[in-house]
């Protein structure tokens, strides 16, 4: 049966959404003494090339940074996975404050932001569109962001945002190795089955939410903070909260790769 699930998550959406099922939303709260160790989870083998990277635009709700995606030259496999997934882009959500912005939390914890980078099967299924409305089609790498020493690897994609401040606006960019944004420590993770955080809000991602967090500077995820969820025509709003709430369990089980 379909729920109707209401937009709390941002205001940009008009009315209540109709999802499948309902039962298996994301983001959600990690209680990591509910969470059970899984033995079997295996470590977790990304494979990035930072040359496939094509460009950065702002869509209006984050800024995404995409690849190509046409060949196997970034994948993500192990850990839960049974096939191999392709990397197709990632992005961030954050808050108007260094106190917010995180989709998932744990033990109700908050961090001012979130990464995510986005992987289709490609065992399965030949494009992304395709796999987004399957069960098994999507893997979604969750990482925390903490305010602490800047990041340098973060900086290039810092530099590039003031040109693409407006909605819809993009630019090419590349050589970026997204591998350079996962925590020292990728063997850590929860895992467990949930959905895409924004419409279509589809359950068919495998969620890797990583245990160890990286830093940024207050400045970078200032430049965050100073693009626009409105075009160049529009009264100016700017891209901060861009989270969606914290959604029901549902009798979920969150696994962890580590004791
Ligand atoms: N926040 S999230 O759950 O990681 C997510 C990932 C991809 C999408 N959609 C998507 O990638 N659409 C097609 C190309 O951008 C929506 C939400
Ligand atoms: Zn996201």
């Amino acid at each position: 049966s379909s729920k109707y699930v209401l937009s709390q998550m941002h205001p940009m959406w008009q009315g209540p959404l109709v999802v499948p099922g309902g039962d298996r939303q994301s983001p959600i709260d990690i209680a990591v003494r509910k969470t059970v160790f899984d033995s079997e989870l295996k470590p977790l083998v990304a494979t990035y090339d930072p040359q496939t990277c094509q460009q950065i635009w702002n869509n209006g709700y984050s800024f995404l940074v995409e690849y190509d995606d046409t060949t196997d030259k970034n994948t993500l496999k192990g850990g839960p996975l049974k096939d191999k997934f392709r990397l197709c882009q990632f992005h961030f959500h954050w808050g108007e404050s260094n106190d917010w912005g995180s989709e998932h939390t744990v033990d109700r914890r908050l961090f001012p932001a979130e990464l995510h980078l986005v992987h289709w099967n490609s065992d399965r299924y030949t494009l992304f569109e395709e796999a987004v409305m399957e069960e098994n089609g999507l893997a979604v790498i969750g990482v925390f962001l903490k305010v602490g020493k800047r990041h340098e690897g973060l900086q290039k994609l810092v530099d590039a945002l003031p040109a693409i401040r407006h909605k819809d606006s993009i630019v090419e960019f590349n050589r970026f190795d997204p591998g350079c944004l996962l925590p020292a420590n990728i063997d850590d993770y929860w895992t467990y089955h949930g959905s895409l955080t924004t419409p279509p809000l589809t359950e068919s991602v495998s969620w890797i939410v990583m245990k160890q967090h990286i830093e940024v500077s207050h400045d970078q995820l200032a430049v965050f903070r100073s693009l626009l969820f409105t075009s160049a025509e529009e009264v100016q709003k700017s891209m901060v909260n861009n989270f969606r709430v914290q959604q029901p369990l549902r009798g979920r089980t969150v696994r962890s790769s580590f004791t």
